[in-house]
């Protein structure tokens, strides 16, 4: 629901030259904020005696307009029914039931906090004032509580917290400004209007420069009070609902981060915006440019509240791991100022130039990964992870939200079209091979459409009925993926790894082989320099092994090893290849194949020990797609694996094991002819 009307930027007709009397009386029309109406004025009086000719004159007028088209006071209400929102989310996503709980949390708590009485305190030393204010304000519904004097005020915030004090300048024991300075040190959250009989203009600056509000001068105007006070009551309701770390979804593309995203905007009835933060590189993209040059623009913050109308919308910042640094700038250090809710009430935006308050809206961060997020940004967020589905996942989605929508999509619903579980894991096991279901919702959209015209072609205009698996290839062509570990046989040489990437969990072959050479370990496959240094780990604990293996420990004198790693264009890094590699030289050296069905992840020490890794369920998951049987952990991960739902597990063993050595006999196979 809308509360405010929604400015409309097409009505708004652009500044002509002749039509600065119109502009100013815009400006005096519209209901701006008093810092901003000054500014649009000021900037008015300067138009004034400006030739319209100039370029100075256009900026000026775009900038005035600009002003006005900006929802200052307008926002949506929220619905913070929780019946509502959980029924939303549920019916727009299976599972991520740990999502659904934070955000009806949040609700929650919203909840609780709207229905809390506005607590006020009022310190006047003059009886009558005091009870007028008293009476006038709990007559508003708000708690209030009196004072006679700064010092009393002082020991009452001591004891409880208030939203707002209301205070008299002039007072016996300890005056006004005495006491908005002990405010700002106990409790800084607290805001304060000062009310004073001798409305100096210093004594008011001063006021205003220690963080009053504002200040009314004797008689008090009581609408006016009335009304500001129900504004600050408006804004604390809006700090309140954003203070506390923003919300952070990370995880392999298309695992549900911004659909989710819109659905919570959904349930909140707020409006939804998404912004793509990937390859930004320059500040100005966020914080606009400076007002000096025609092209001058407003940053994508600015830009997007302005296209909305409203200042409290959904605000997703997607992909924030991939924000760039250069020269100009540093956009992740405007990042860090516009989701902290202590600054984010007063935003500078330079082509705006007056603070705008961003403390209403709900950012939502979305990322890959958070490792390589700055560390100060990363404090702010709370990071809800999102780790890929299982296939069963994948296939519930599938039937029961993506095929209902593609068909609804394609014009094929109530037309006889139904696709078997059978045809839907043919989909998702030989096109597919992903952690997400962006995939398989391309792929399902593939099979629509050529239903659909199928549909239209077909003399008798009968629908298909249900889908068999066998005409799929017919549909999407022949499959892209097979099980390619338990399809290949096992190698000398070559080990089966499992790796996490931002794209998910993946599984790797590491290739080793020898020849006659000089002691030169050679690495390829656009290899990190972590993953370097665990190959040379690698190679030093089977050296200084050898004997142990039954190797000749000369073995490297007159040769040169070769480390690869396939796909050699993609960049690798990482330490929890190190098993994997050391598997690999000693299946070569001991000239023992490794079995392909194994799949292994763990850091390995220069004795042998191996250390946990990070991403076990979607390295697991990445095994059960490649048709992996068993997969190789350090012991230390076993509570991450105890964590893990019984789906996750199927079909797969786990071992767990505390050095290399006692998985040997579980990797290689017997020699060969032995
Ligand atoms: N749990 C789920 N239930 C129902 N549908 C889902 C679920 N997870 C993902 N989807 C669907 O999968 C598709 C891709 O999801 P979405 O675009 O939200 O992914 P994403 O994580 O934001 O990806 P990216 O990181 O690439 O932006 C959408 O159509 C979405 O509705």
């Amino acid at each position: 629901m809308i509360f405010f009307k929604r400015p409309q930027d097409e009505q708004r007709p652009e500044a002509e030259p002749e039509d600065l009397d119109l502009l100013r009386q815009r400006v005096e029309g519209a209901d701006l904020p008093e810092h901003v109406l000054k500014v649009a004025l000021k900037e008015l009086d300067k138009l004034q005696k400006t030739d319209p000719a100039v370029a100075e004159y256009a900026i000026g007028t775009a900038y005035v307009d600009f002003l006005l088209s900006l929802p200052w006071n307008h926002f949506t209400v929220d619905n913070l029914d929780l019946d509502r929102a959980q029924e939303i989310l549920g019916q727009a996503h299976h599972g991520l039931q740990h999502v659904k709980d934070r955000i009806l949390d949040y609700l929650a708590v919203r909840t609780l906090c709207s229905l809390q009485a506005f607590r006020v305190l009022v310190v006047d030393d003059e009886e009558i004032a005091r009870t007028n204010l008293e009476y006038v304000l709990r007559k508003d519904g708000h708690q209030v509580d009196t004072a006679v004097d700064g010092q009393e005020a002082f020991d009452k915030l001591r004891i409880k917290e208030y939203d707002l004090v209301i205070t008299d300048l002039k007072m016996q024991k300890m005056d006004g400004l005495q006491l908005l300075e002990a405010i700002k040190k106990i409790s800084p959250h607290t805001e304060t209007i000062m009310v004073t009989g001798y409305a100096t203009v210093t004594s008011a600056v001063t006021a205003l420069q220690k963080g009053a509000v504002t200040y009314l001068s004797k008689p008090i105007n009581m609408a006016e009070l009335r009304s500001l006070v129900s504004s600050v009551k408006e804004r604390r309701r809006h700090m309140q609902m954003t203070r506390g770390p923003i919300l952070c979804f990370s995880g392999p593309p298309g695992t549900g981060k911004t659909s989710i995203g819109r659905s919570i905007a959904q349930a909140l009835e707020r409006r939804f915006v998404r912004l793509s933060l990937a390859g930004l590189r320059d500040e100005a993209e966020l914080r606009g440019h400076r007002r000096t040059y025609v092209g001058a623009m407003p940053g994508r913050i600015i830009h997007e509240i302005r296209r909305l109308g409203v200042k409290n919308p959904v605000f997703m910042l997607d992909e924030i791991d991939k924000i760039g640094q250069d020269f100009r700038g540093d956009p992740a250090s405007v990042l860090l100022e516009i989701l902290d809710p202590e600054q984010n009430s007063h935003f500078m935006d330079h082509y705006l130039d007056v603070p705008f308050d961003l403390s209403g809206v709900m950012f939502i961060a979305t990322a890959n990964g958070v490792e390589r997020l700055p560390r100060p940004l990363l404090d702010r967020l709370e990071v809800i992870q999102f780790p890929g589905y299982t296939e069963r996942e994948k296939l519930a989605i599938a039937r029961h939200f993506m095929i209902p929508r593609q068909l609804e999509e394609h014009g094929l619903r109530g037309r006889d079209v139904s696709f078997s579980e059978e045809t839907i894991l043919t989909i998702i096991r030989g096109y597919t091979r992903e952690a997400g279901l962006r995939h398989l919702e391309r792929e399902l959209a593939a099979v629509c459409r050529k239903v659909a015209r199928l549909y239209l072609t077909a003399k008798d205009s009968q629908g298909p009925g249900e889908i068999p698996p066998d005409v799929i290839p017919e549909l999407l062509g022949p499959p892209r993926y097979t099980f390619e570990v338990t399809e290949a046989r096992s190698r000398i040489g070559v080990a089966t790894g499992l790796v996490w990437s931002e794209l998910g969990g993946e599984i790797i072959f590491v290739e080793s082989t020898r020849m006659r050479g000089s002691q030169q370990l050679i690495l390829t496959g656009s290899l990190g320099t972590i993953l370097k240094e665990s190959a040379q780990t690698a190679l030093s604990y089977v050296r200084s092994h050898a004997e142990h293996f039954g190797l000749d420990p000369d073995f490297f004198r007159d040769s040169d090893i070769h480390i690869h790693i396939p796909a050699g264009a993609i960049p690798k890094d990482g330490p929890s290849a190190g098993i994997t590699i050391a598997v690999s030289l000693l299946s070569l050296l001991m000239q023992r194949p490794v079995r392909r069905d194994v799949a292994m992840t763990g850091e390995l020490t220069l004795s042998g020990r191996l250390l946990p890794v990070a991403g076990v369920r979607e390295k697991i998951l990445a095994a059960q797609r490649a048709g992996v049987s068993t997969v190789i952990f350090p012991q230390r991960n076993e509570s991450d694996i105890r964590l893990l739902e019984e789906d996750v597990l199927m079909d797969i063993d786990v071992v767990l094991a505390e050095g290399i050595e006692q998985i040997l006999d579980k990797v290689l196979e017997p020699a060969q002819g032995s």
